[in-house]
């Protein structure tokens, strides 16, 4: 009943439901099914770990040479919940697992440019006074079903114009490209604040540092744990998808090295980078209605870049340090101490963040480069220090690895609700989860999270095991918009809108 016969069936596994990839999404949609019991799943990934961009390394060492433990990717429970409303459910399983965690305080800052200390703080007022006003009108174009626009023209009618000032580029940095990994230009203006509302102002606007010498992936493990057993043979790890065979009858994934699985339903929660890349091949080619969908998509890129000194030369008490580049917006803007009281205390760690086109920069050029131009931009804010050499030095190459194609995703302006709709919905009995498919979290951990679970509570209505409310928005197959209009109808391309010739005119007869 499948779209493929395998050559070998007896290298192929049979289950009712492949899940492609162990990180959040995956191990939720799983959790999804074994609550509704239903154990006859595989979990897929090609890492050799749970947890995907929930990713740590050692790094540097301590007091008696053990290695710190640094997150390489999501590192922040974003939005954790207020009294009597709903909670993150990452917070409630940071809470579950016990995660080492602080409040990250965007007060505790102190701001710099080329020539050291310099407060320019009361710029992050005006910023803060013209949101407020950019937020009122996102609300008014998602309300009233008016034109989208970029973060940059909401900004702009909104009274904020950096223009060349570079503390106040500085400033639009840490406010905006920070979170979303783009700039204002780059980005949707309704969906943007609306993201940022919906994590921010449903839950609560504080942030929480993840520095659980465990992994912040604990918490996934920890989850996995209670559905899958020690050796599980349901979790194949080191285990690669090259091609997806989908149908209305079932799915075939192939494996590296000649192996398959045969299910009823796949659920594919490769990020979107991955889907960008073309490194999984589909059968048949994914349909134009969800091709343009990922294609328009964002795949943003995030580099934490991690300096270990034998001493904390900066302000001890203060989180985060904020630099302004003469020349470069976004040129190393963000420091972030870990020596702060509450984190990794006399750990002597501090780390950049660089997002985008100087991400991208930074993965082409050699470690030392990199570590070079930190020294210099440190050299600069703190004139009066003989910066010494650090003595461990670690940033990833996220837009590289193969696995991921960048850090999580952001909504570019031309993408409307359906036209992201198309992003969720399954193809025949294949489905598609992950953070990017989240409308109102993408880019989080809690979006990962919401929509695994829910293709897990789709694929478990479908099988009929154990789903009492029948008929709910998480049920059965995904709505999808096989055509999508502009506004402009075709009669109104005319002399009265500017438009005198026909779009379709050849003159050139050669
Ligand atoms: C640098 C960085 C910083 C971040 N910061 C935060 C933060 O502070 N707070 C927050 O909430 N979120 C943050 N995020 C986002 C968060 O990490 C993601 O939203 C979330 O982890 C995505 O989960 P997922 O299950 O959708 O995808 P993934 O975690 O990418 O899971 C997909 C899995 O599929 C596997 N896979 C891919 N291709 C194949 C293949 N061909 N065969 C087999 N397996 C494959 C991958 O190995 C991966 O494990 C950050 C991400 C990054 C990278």
């Amino acid at each position: 009943a499948v779209v493929r016969q395998p050559a070998n069936t007896t290298s192929c596994y049979r289950t009712k439901v492949a899940i492609l990839g162990a990180g959040v999404a995956g191990i939720t949609a799983a959790q999804a099914l074994s609550n509704a019991s239903i154990t006859d799943f595989l979990v897929v990934d090609r890492n050799n770990y749970i947890g995907g961009r929930v990713a740590h390394t050692s790094f540097g060492s301590d007091q008696n040479g053990s290695s710190y433990t640094v997150e390489l990717g999501a590192n922040w429970i974003q939005g954790l919940g207020s009294p009597g409303g709903p909670e993150n459910p990452i917070w409630t399983l940071g809470k579950k697992y016990k995660l080492d965690n602080t409040f990250s305080d965007y007060d505790s800052l102190l701001t710099y440019d080329e020539a050291g200390a310099n407060d320019y703080s009361e710029i992050l007022d005006a910023f803060d006074t013209a949101y407020d006003i950019a937020e009122d009108e996102a609300g008014r174009i998602l309300t009233e079903n008016l034109q989208d626009t970029n973060t940059r023209v909401g900004f702009s009618l909104a009274g904020w114009k950096p223009r060349k000032d570079m503390h106040a580029q500085a400033v639009e940095w840490w406010s905006w490209d920070w979170e979303t990994s783009y700039s204002p230009d780059d980005s949707s203006f309704e969906f943007g604040i609306a993201g940022s509302n919906l994590t921010f102002n449903q839950f609560s606007d504080e942030n929480n540092l993840v520095w659980d010498q465990r992994g912040f992936n604990a918490f996934v493990i920890g989850e996995a744990s209670e559905f899958l057993t020690q050796n599980d043979s349901r979790l194949l790890l080191e285990t690669v998808v090259t091609s997806i065979s989908y149908s209305q009858q079932g799915v075939v994934v192939d494996l590296e090295g000649g192996g398959c699985i045969e299910a009823d339903h796949a659920v594919c929660t490769f990020s979107l980078g991955v889907l960008q890349n073309e490194v999984v091949d589909f059968q048949p080619p994914l349909p134009r209605w969800k091709a343009e969908a990922i294609e328009l998509f964002q795949m943003g890129t995030y580099t934490k870049i991690f300096l270990q000194f034998n001493e904390t030369f900066w302000d001890p008490d203060t989180q985060f340090f904020l630099y302004a580049d003469p020349d470069t917006r976004g040129y190393y803007p963000v420091w972030q101490s870990l020596s702060a009281p509450g984190f990794l205390e006399s750990s002597n760690i501090i780390f950049a963040t660089v997002v985008g086109s100087e991400s991208y920069r930074i993965e082409q050029q050699p470690d030392e480069q990199t570590k070079a131009e930190c020294l210099a931009v440190l050299s600069a804010m703190f004139p009066d220090i003989d910066i010494p050499d650090p003595i461990a030095f670690l940033y990833p190459r996220w837009s590289q690895e193969e696995w991921a194609f960048g850090s999580y995703s952001n909504w570019p302006p031309g993408m409307t609700l359906e036209k992201h709709q198309n992003l969720r919905a399954n193809v025949d009995r294949l489905w598609f989860a992950g953070e990017a498919n989240s409308a109102e979290y993408f880019g989080f951990l809690h979006g990962a999270w919401f929509e695994g679970q829910e293709v897990g509570m789709r694929i478990a209505s479908l099988l009929g095991n154990n789903i009492t409310s029948r008929g709910n928005a998480t049920s059965g197959y995904m709505t999808r918009y096989e055509v999508l209009h502009g506004t402009t109808d075709l009669w109104e391309y005319n002399a009265a809108n500017g438009w005198p010739t026909s779009s379709f005119v050849v003159n050139d007869a050669s």
